[in-house]
């Protein structure tokens, strides 16, 4: 089965980019190691073919060639991905249909017939081309093959022999193809899970502190980047210390995922609400100004207000709000929302102060 199976479709949609990503090196690489082979073997073949040497030669030495090492230049260059993949995909097509041109009518075929096998091979497993694209160009080249193939000189026993390679080619390259694929879905999955792990708060499920950190930090480059507003909430739950100290650790546990658990589903999708340690939570607000983070904890605050936690019934929290400021840095944001925390603890608890 397919390992992405079942995925959202914005993980399928990391995966494919991850993949691409992954596989440029081996097209670079592939690309040229190959353009050099078919220079070696135009040289070569003048030695051998009796006929249209000029011509083997130009397509040879000059067209394939040509083609290889353009896939090998753009690989470099994102904006070429599509052609450099277009180029890919029809270059082993044309150097098949070569082949067949220049020999299969000839006597010695066979000299020349292994190209068209290792090409089969080549398009599956070592190209760099994703299995879907493989196996389309590859059953184009095995068309080609048997239409002009099965129509030529060859005897009946070579024939089927030749056959039996086409099958042996396609079968082990699409097989290997796919299981590389497999493996490549599975190693992304493992991949992506063990970083959502990486960036979990394993008591409440919220963003852990490296991460809401680094949302932060990725806000501030952006609002100096484009100048957009976006503003930070700081809580802290009002004597959470009795909480243990009345009913244990255990129910403090509850009501911090309680408690985590209002946070999140109140707030929009696109705010980021992370558990800082203990029983402070930071809430990253992307494109919101002071007024509308203040809603928002307002709405935080009546909601929270509102709840029956297990055991303790009503708890309350103190909320901070602060908007960025133009050039200023991740400190000096996070030590004012602090700031406008400590005073709303300092004016009574249960309240919301901005700075
Ligand atoms: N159950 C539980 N308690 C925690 C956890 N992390 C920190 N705490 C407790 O949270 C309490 C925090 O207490 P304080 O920093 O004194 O704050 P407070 O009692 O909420 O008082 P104010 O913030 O001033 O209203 C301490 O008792 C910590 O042991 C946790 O993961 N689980």
């Amino acid at each position: 089965m397919d390992p992405l199976y079942g995925i959202p479709e914005t993980a399928r949609e990391e995966f494919v980019a991850w993949y691409r990503q992954a596989r440029v090196p081996q097209i670079r690489y592939v690309a040229f190691l190959t353009t050099v082979l078919y220079l070696i073997y135009a040289a070569t073949e003048q030695n051998v073919a009796g006929e249209q040497q000029g011509l083997r030669l130009f397509v040879h030495g000059v067209l394939v060639s040509a083609a290889l090492l353009a896939v090998g230049v753009m690989s470099f260059y994102s904006a070429w991905y599509r052609p450099m993949l277009w180029l890919l995909s029809t270059a082993p097509i044309g150097a098949v249909a070569a082949n067949l041109y220049f020999n299969s009518q000839q006597g010695d075929f066979a000299y020349y017939v292994p190209e068209i096998y290792l090409n089969l091979m080549w398009t599956f497993t070592v190209s760099g081309l994703a299995l879907r694209q493989a196996t389309l160009t590859a059953s184009i080249s095995v068309l080609l093959i048997l239409a002009v193939t099965l129509g030529s000189s060859l005897e009946p026993g070579v024939q089927r022999l030749h056959l039996v390679w086409i099958l042996a080619c396609v079968s082990f390259g699409f097989l290997s193809a796919f299981v590389l694929e497999k493996a490549h879905k599975t190693m992304f999955l493992n991949q992506s899970r063990l970083a959502l792990s990486a960036s979990i708060d394993g008591l409440t499920g919220l963003w852990n502190r490296a991460r809401i950190d680094q949302f932060f930090a990725e806000e501030v480059a952006r609002a100096n980047r484009y100048g957009t507003p976006f503003s930070l909430i700081l809580i802290d739950i009002d004597h959470f210390k009795s909480v243990n100290d009345t009913h244990g650790h255990t129910v403090g546990d509850t009501v911090l995922r309680q408690f985590a658990a209002l946070l999140r589903d109140n707030v929009r999708s696109v705010d980021k609400v992370g558990r800082l340690g203990g029983e402070e939570f930071l809430i990253v607000l992307p494109e919101a100004n002071e007024q509308q983070a203040q809603a928002a904890a307002r709405t935080l605050q009546q909601r929270i207000n509102g709840f029956d936690f297990d055991t303790v019934c009503r708890r309350t929290a103190s909320f901070g709000v602060t908007q960025f400021l133009a050039e200023e840095g991740l400190h000096s944001m996070l030590e004012r929302v602090d700031r406008a925390l400590y005073r709303a603890k300092e004016n009574g608890r249960n309240r919301i102060e901005a700075l």
